[in-house]
């Protein structure tokens, strides 16, 4: 689904990412994990073409990301869902107007049933009419994450999803990425949360990729 062929990524400096080669497999579940300012983000971007590598070749549903024209990549995007660090939301726009946006800017329609089923998954039903800055971080992180998925994408990318909620919130969206993992979804969640991570191994066969001095290599079992 996703390969990284001895990728470099420099933001103009020195090489923040290097020698970087794997996998992401149809239907595999990986978090990725490594200190704050490792590259995280950056690696997410570059598997959804929003960066392009500096050295070697990343390669998305069998595309290499430099061969594709503008259209190419807007189709590709609409096969993941990405759900950002700080998730934003149209503040003046209902929740469920909010989440159906993915949609609508690509002309599609939404099927009522289907975002209702899709609400009331995220645990949002009752907010499906209110405005986001009445939301609470952790109801925000569902929305995001129903956002992100209502166009049934192949791939899932999360970045930090639990980064501002408590325990019992993190255990409860991870348990929707899980659920959405057994569906056939392919998920790729970067975060520093060991214990999260460490969670997720009892419900799912995760894999942890850790960046460390530049390198992305499969952590050991001591996770
Ligand atoms: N657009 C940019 N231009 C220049 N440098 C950048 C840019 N975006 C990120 N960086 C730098 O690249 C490094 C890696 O950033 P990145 O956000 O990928 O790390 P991260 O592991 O996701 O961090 P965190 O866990 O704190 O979110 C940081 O030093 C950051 O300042």
């Amino acid at each position: 689904m996703i390969a990284f062929d001895n990728v470099a990524y420099s933001y103009g400096g020195g090489e923040l990412l290097s020698e970087v080669s794997l996998r992401l497999t149809p239907g595999s579940f990986h978090f990725l994990t490594g200190p704050s300012g490792s590259g995280k983000s950056t690696f997410l971007k570059l598997c959804y073409g929003e960066l392009l590598p500096t050295v070697g070749t990343v390669t998305i549903f069998d595309r290499e990301v430099h061969s594709l024209d503008r259209d190419e990549v807007a189709r590709m995007r609409r096969r993941i869902g990405v759900v950002h660090q700080d998730c934003r939301f149209l503040d003046h726009l209902p929740l469920a107007t909010n989440v159906t946006l993915p949609l609508t800017v690509t002309g599609r329609e939404s099927n009522m049933q289907d975002l209702s089923d899709l609400m009331a998954w995220v645990g949002l039903s009752q907010l499906a009419d209110a405005l986001p800055p009445s939301l609470s971080g952790g109801e925000r992180q569902r929305a995001a994450v129903a956002r992100a998925i209502i166009t049934s994408p192949d791939l899932l990318l999360a970045d930090e999803p639990t980064g501002n909620l408590d325990w019992e919130m993190s255990l409860r969206l991870l348990k929707l990425l899980v659920e959405l993992n057994r569906m056939g979804t392919t998920i790729l969640v970067a975060t520093h949360d060991l214990n999260l991570i460490r969670s997720a191994k009892q419900q799912v066969a995760a894999r942890v990729l850790r960046i460390s001095h530049r390198r992305i290599q499969l952590a050991g079992a001591d996770l």
